[in-house]
């Protein structure tokens, strides 16, 4: 460190990006402060966003005994009258031990940590604004920038914080809607809308393009929407919105055409915008698009102020908490010379719905834009032991192949389980592995990991060419899970 500097690495905002950035450059032996606005650490992931929000859907799944319906019947409860009361508890116990487990984690690794608002000086040097008045600058060698984003929030819609509210106000509800609108159908929207869906509320999901997920494979999209139409929710696609009002205290959406959606809340999930307005950008050279976002090079990490690096959703897509961690480690390193990590190709996509969605991988609309020739192969869980087991009635895993080289090319899920079955998928993508992998391998019996051999049986069946004459082809080597 250049002697005058108060610390080798000033990290504005306490999120996954920042946090991993502020632990990585400790780890190196740097002198690191952490800095962030909020009453404790752990940024939109813990307090308002990733965490919060997975939190409130195991809540409702155990409580309204969801996962055990197939068994049951749709009238089984865990719980019959649940309140807003019981998803904040476990909500609050749930933020607490993860804020404690950070704490640790940063006091341990002696990662200096303040509170207070930060605005840039210049390219070294940071002011920070605590609560109470005061404000102190701090110098610094490197800078990195991990502020995230807040909700889009339009003037003209009703913000009142108790029934017009945006995500954030998830984690502060006071009382169960029985009919809910969510404005905006990205991956906020869509896991909000299901999750409520599944606590028996009457949902109606608004979004001005024709399609939701585009980002999914569609196959999995449609067997998705099929899902949740069948549930009750109810889809309100391609529709421009002209107004959002309140009429006799409910929120009131009136689409294009004059057709109204009237409801007991409204959760506005419009998209984001990167947290960067009270940055004081320019005194370091920088300046935001207009969605509040930085440009980076993507390799390093570096702004165009070599010095000031920007990490996690202030930077754009992905904004995932999962990628964010990633790109704070590979920042700290590029700042101090050490070796960058190799990051694989692939990574995985997790949308926490009711069911859930997990994808990584080409998708078959990508493998043909790209002309690559492939085949599917795909599973019903129902098609397992584990989900005769469990009494599932949804879910299914499509595997891609390619047919010249018959490499993994996909693995697109839906269904219990999908966030985490996904990683078999991703692990093999990463490795350059092919069908025979998932058609020779033994799986755990009974799993919905067989999934994957059922998928691969398929495919392979498919790409397997046989004269009309011949039986269906036989799978390599025996297996329980033959299709
Ligand atoms: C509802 C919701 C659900 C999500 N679910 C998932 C999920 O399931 N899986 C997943 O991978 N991702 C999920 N995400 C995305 C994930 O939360 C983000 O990708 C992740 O939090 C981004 O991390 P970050 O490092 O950019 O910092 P953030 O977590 O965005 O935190 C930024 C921090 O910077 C602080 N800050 C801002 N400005 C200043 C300033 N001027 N001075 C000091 N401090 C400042 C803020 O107080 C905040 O603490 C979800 C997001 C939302 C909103
Ligand atoms: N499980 C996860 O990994 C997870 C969960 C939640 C959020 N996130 C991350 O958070 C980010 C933000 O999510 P998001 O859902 O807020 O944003 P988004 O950008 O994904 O979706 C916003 C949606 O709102 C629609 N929209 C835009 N303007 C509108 C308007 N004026 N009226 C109505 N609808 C409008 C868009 O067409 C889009 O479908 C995502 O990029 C995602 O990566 C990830």
């Amino acid at each position: 460190m250049a002697e005058d500097y108060d610390y080798d690495l000033v990290v504005i905002g306490s999120g996954p990006s920042g946090r991993r950035a502020a632990v990585q450059a400790a780890k190196f032996g740097r002198s690191v402060l952490l800095v962030d606005k909020g009453v404790r650490v752990g940024g939109v992931s813990v307090h308002t966003g990733t965490i919060p929000s997975k939190t409130l859907r195991e809540t409702v799944l155990n409580l309204t005994g969801w996962r055990e319906r197939g068994f049951y019947g749709l009238a089984y409860r865990v719980k019959k009258d649940i309140t807003a009361g019981d998803l904040r508890s476990r909500l609050a116990k749930t933020l607490d031990y993860e804020v404690e487990v950070l704490e640790h984690q940063l006091a341990r690794n002696r990662v200096d940590v303040r509170r207070g608002l930060a605005q840039f000086v210049d390219a070294h040097h940071v002011e920070i604004h605590t609560e109470a008045g005061e404000s102190h600058t701090v110098s610094a060698d490197k800078i990195v920038v991990a502020v995230g984003t807040k909700p889009y929030r339009p003037p003209h819609v009703p913000f009142d914080e108790s029934i017009v509210i945006d995500s954030d106000g998830m984690v502060d509800l006071d009382l169960l809607p029985r009919s809910l609108t969510v404005v905006g159908g990205g991956v906020i929207g869509i896991e909000y809308a299901t999750i409520f869906s599944a606590l028996d509320v009457r949902v109606t999901l608004v979004e001005p393009k024709a399609t939701i997920l585009d980002f999914v494979d569609r196959e999995l999209v449609d067997d998705f929407t099929h899902q949740l139409r069948d549930q009750g929710v109810n889809f309100r696609l391609g529709t421009h919105i002209d107004a959002i009002r309140m009429e006799a205290g409910q929120p009131v959406v009136i689409l294009e055409g004059g057709r109204r959606v009237r409801s007991e809340m409204l959760l506005y999930t419009a998209g984001r915008v990167g947290a960067t307005d009270q940055l004081n950008l320019p005194a370091a050279g920088l300046r935001a698009d207009h969605r509040g976002r930085l440009s980076v090079n993507p390799k390093t990490f570096q702004t165009e102020v070599p010095n000031i690096y920007a990490t996690g959703d202030v930077i754009g897509f992905p904004s995932l908490a999962s990628t964010s961690l990633e790109q704070g480690r590979i920042a700290a390193c590029h700042a101090f010379s050490e070796t960058l990590p190799h990051a694989p190709e692939f990574f995985p996509y997790g949308i926490y719905s009711v069911p859930e969605i997990s994808t990584v991988g080409l998708s078959e609309e990508e493998a043909r834009a790209k002309g690559i020739a492939y085949e599917c192969g795909v599973a019903r869980f129902r098609e397992t032991s584990r989900g005769h087991i469990m009494g599932l009635r949804g879910g299914m895993l499509k595997l891609l192949i390619s047919l010249q080289t018959h490499k993994l090319l996909g693995v697109h899920i839906v269904g219990e389980g999908a966030t985490e079955l996904v990683h078999i998928g991703q692990a093999v993508l990463n490795l350059g592995g092919k069908l025979d992998y998932f058609i020779d391998a033994t799986f755990n019996y009974p799993t919905l990991a067989e999934a994957y051999k059922i998928a691969a049986l398929d495919a392979w069946n498919r790409i397997t060419p046989r004269r009309d004459d011949e039986a269906e082809p036989v799978a390599p080597l025996q297996s329980e899970a033959v299709k």
